[in-house]
């Protein structure tokens, strides 16, 4: 299996959202966890999208990992590799985009590297290097709130450079506009001052076509769906693949009882959960008990175990930034994260040994945590709920065929539970 497209994405839920923006746009894709196993057989692909749970783990750790894995998609004849980000830049000052950027660019042997997180289709544009999220920079949208990273700084030329070696420089809209000879011109511009990584502005999907166009004549890129877009359409546009992808078969029903899992504390999570709670039962899991010990667990398990059959229930450790900061300034920022990703993902599995077949998880390291501890070894990628959020169904998984969607937080629209469930049967 040759791939024309390699992908390495930060988090599960922002790969199965790349993976959906390149079926879309023609190609056909899989989504592995992780580089996979000899043993597993995948099916014959455009592009394949590894996904790695590298975002808020040591710069390290999250080097050694990617380039690992951009490795692994070389070998597989891949001539471009996508750095997948959030379309937030979710990232502290102590990385990850920058050393990962940077350690696929010296794994290429040099040269210089697009930046765009831009993904306007869910309101992420770039004006002169700064991210809006819909109507509001980032540093005032709530992503400011985020438990892990939260985001204090629009201005990704600045917000870069503190994570990186080397100089960072800006490709403004003006040049993107005037098309890829312009924006080309003024990266090798940037090039000549010793500029290598470039942040991209974007607004429209006319910027991301010329964006993907100038990035598929370079080794590697970073950024978002967006930048996907872009160079799936450039790919297709080259002829070098047939642009034939379909998502029709892969919701075929799975049969099994359905639920969701939250651990998610975005804003569009917590209004999903509060629609979602006039029609189904939702338990929500208390952030104290669940530090203290196992009780609070087994207890949710039990919870569901009594409701199951009769249809799908909801669990959520997601909480209001008020509580959130609270445990935090109690337990530590990271300390009370891996516990309640443990917890969730202990009761995703749990779940599942009990014949849920259909499963949601809102949240990206919420989702990585739950999609381990199932052992998942891939995924196909099915049709859109919501921009950025497909239905997946699992490839060699050991409970058989599953249908899953891996909402990242920010993602959906009210009625996301709902809308998601009546896709999967
Ligand atoms: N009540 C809570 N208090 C503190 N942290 C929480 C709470 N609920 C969930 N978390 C943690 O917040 C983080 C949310 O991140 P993530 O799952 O990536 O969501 P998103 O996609 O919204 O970024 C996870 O580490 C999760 O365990
Ligand atoms: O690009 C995006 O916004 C998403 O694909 C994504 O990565 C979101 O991350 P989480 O909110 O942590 O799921």
């Amino acid at each position: 299996m040759a791939i024309s497209l390699g992908s390495i994405a930060d988090d599960y839920t922002g790969a199965s959202d790349l993976a959906n923006t390149l079926t879309k746009n023609g190609l056909r894709t899989v989504q592995t966890v992780g580089i996979p196993d000899p043993s597993l057989a995948l099916p014959d692909v455009d592009a394949v999208v590894v996904s790695l749970k590298i975002r808020s783990v040591t710069a390290s750790e999250a080097v050694t990992a990617a380039t690992e894995a951009e490795r692994w998609l070389r070998q597989r004849g891949a001539g471009h590799v996508l750095y997948k980000i959030c379309s937030t830049f979710d990232s502290t000052d102590a990385g990850n985009i920058g050393p990962v950027t940077e350690a696929l660019r010296d794994a290429a042997g040099g040269g210089s590297v697009l930046v765009s997180p831009a993904f306007p289709e869910a309101g992420r544009t770039v004006y002169l290097g700064h991210l809006f999220v819909g109507g509001q920079p980032l540093n005032e949208s709530p992503l400011k709130d985020h438990p892990l990273n939260p985001m204090h700084d629009s201005n990704l030329v600045r917000v870069l450079t503190r994570q990186s070696r080397g100089a960072v420089g800006l490709v403004d809209l003006a040049a993107i506009a005037a098309g890829p000879a312009a924006a080309r011109a003024r990266l090798d511009a940037l090039r000549t001052t010793g500029v290598t990584l470039a942040i991209a502005d974007a607004i429209f999907e006319t910027d991301l076509e010329t964006l993907g166009e100038i990035a598929l004549e370079m080794p590697v890129a970073t950024g978002a769906s967006g930048l996907g877009l872009g160079l799936a359409r450039a790919l297709v546009r080259s002829g070098r693949i047939s642009g034939g992808a379909t998502a029709e078969d892969i919701i075929r029903p799975v049969g099994g009882f359905s639920a969701i899992v939250a651990g998610s504390c975005s804003k569009a999570t917590l209004r999903q959960l509060e629609v979602a709670e006039r029609s189904m039962p939702v338990l929500r899991l208390d952030p104290e008990r669940l530090m203290s010990g196992p009780d609070e667990i087994a207890a949710a398990i039990s919870w569901a175990g009594d409701r199951i059959s009769a249809g799908p229930v909801i669990i959520a450790a997601s909480a209001e930034p008020e509580t959130v900061s609270r445990l935090q300034s109690q337990y530590g920022r990271e300390a009370s994260g891996h516990a309640i990703e443990t917890a969730t993902s202990l009761i995703a599995a749990e779940l599942v040994e009990r014949g849920v077949r259909r499963l949601v998880v809102a949240g990206g390291e919420t989702s990585g945590a739950a999609v381990d501890r199932l052992a998942i070894p891939a995924f196909l990628i099915g049709p859109e709920i919501a921009p950025g959020v497909p239905v997946l169904r699992t490839v060699g998984n050991r409970q058989g065929d599953m249908l899953l969607a891996l909402k990242s937080g920010n993602f959906g629209g009210d009625d996301f539970f709902a809308a998601a469930l009546a896709m999967m049967h």
